[in-house]
């Protein structure tokens, strides 16, 4: 028995001789937005359709809420809210007119339609545009409309396909706020990317997926210490730094100190949890501080570890 919205268990998908997805294994608990990120072609869509019953798998299961998900059955689909990354929504009606139009094929009538409607406007951010027809929208507005026709059905595990692409800045933005809102809200979040900044921001748990295999999947913290990497702390200023040094190197969880008059670099475990007690050594000896750094290897240097490449091509 697991409290797990979706298992996906040793996931296999071939087109011809290319194994778009090679033995693709990881879980979702409630309220876990988890990342899938890869570059373009690593097998994202396909593993996210098989997640959502639309295509077949040649090996491997998938489990959403204990059912067992395969195109031909009904019954897990309803817990499902798909966000295809091609816009899915009609031209000529209006935000409202496309949402009432797809609740309505999932099945939401009279009342508890117009009401989730509504709900779901508020939630994408389109509630003052809703009357407006959908072609006159931006790009990032389309999207959040795409967003909210996932969102109808209330459901328990919601996939969203690199949902900010080609969109502006500001809906962007809104895209990520609404994903961390329904993700405190309980909701499981599938999400797929090949922006690192999007998975460090936004997922719990991500999976680094490279040529169909998923090739490391954890936390943030846990797949940067894959790397091997320390992170550091640059301090600058006035005063002895290089006299503070040897008290510096004492501090639990510093590694090196290298030191000159006027500045430090410290390699460190954990830098944010050290930081302020690194500022005050230096403070205690009399340094003043203009310039406190932080570096921390990221999921570009967990990706190039590896692979052997970069995330962008
Ligand atoms: N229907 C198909 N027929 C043949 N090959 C396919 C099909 N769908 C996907 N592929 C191939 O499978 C591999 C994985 O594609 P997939 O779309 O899953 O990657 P992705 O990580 O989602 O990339 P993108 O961000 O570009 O969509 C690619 O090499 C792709 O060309």
């Amino acid at each position: 028995m697991t409290d797990d919205v979706l298992v996906v268990d040793s996931l296999v998908r071939r087109f011809g001789d290319l194994t778009a997805v090679d033995e693709v294994s990881f879980r979702i608990a409630p309220g876990v937005t988890y990342g899938l990120l890869g570059p373009n072609g690593a097998g994202k869509t396909t593993t996210i359709s098989m997640v959502a019953g639309l295509i077949a798998a040649d090996a491997g299961t998938v489990t959403v809420a204990g059912l067992p998900m395969t195109p031909r059955t009904t019954g897990p689909k309803r817990f499902v809210g798909l966000v295809p990354q091609e816009l899915a929504i009609y031209p000529d009606l209006t935000g409202r007119e496309n949402l009432m139009l797809f609740g309505r094929l999932q099945g939401l009538r009279g009342t508890e339609l117009k009401g989730r409607v509504d709900e779901v406007l508020g939630l994408i951010g389109l509630a003052d545009r809703a009357k407006h027809r959908s072609k006159e929208y931006s790009g990032g507005m389309k999207r959040r409309l795409n967003i909210g026709i996932g969102l109808l059905n209330r459901p328990t595990l919601l996939i969203l396909d690199e949902p900010t692409v080609g969109v502006d800045p500001q809906s962007r933005h809104a895209i990520l706020e609404s994903v961390e809102a329904l993700s405190g809200e309980g909701m499981a979040v599938l999400y797929t990317t090949h922006y690192m900044e999007e998975a460090e921001r936004l997922c719990d748990r991500i999976g680094i997926i490279d040529s169909g295999r998923l090739q490391a999947e954890g936390t943030r913290d846990e797949l940067v210490r894959l790397t091997g990497g320390v992170d550091t702390i640059r301090l600058g200023g006035t005063g002895d730094l290089a006299g503070a040094a040897e008290e510096l190197r004492r501090i639990p969880g510093v590694q090196r100190v290298e030191a000159e008059r006027r500045s430090a670099v410290l390699t460190v475990r954990d830098a944010p949890a050290l930081v302020a007690r690194v500022v005050g050594t230096a403070a205690a000896r009399g340094v003043t501080l203009a310039d406190v750094e932080i570096s921390r290897p990221d999921l570009e240097s967990v990706f190039l570890h590896l692979t052997g490449k970069g995330l962008r091509d």
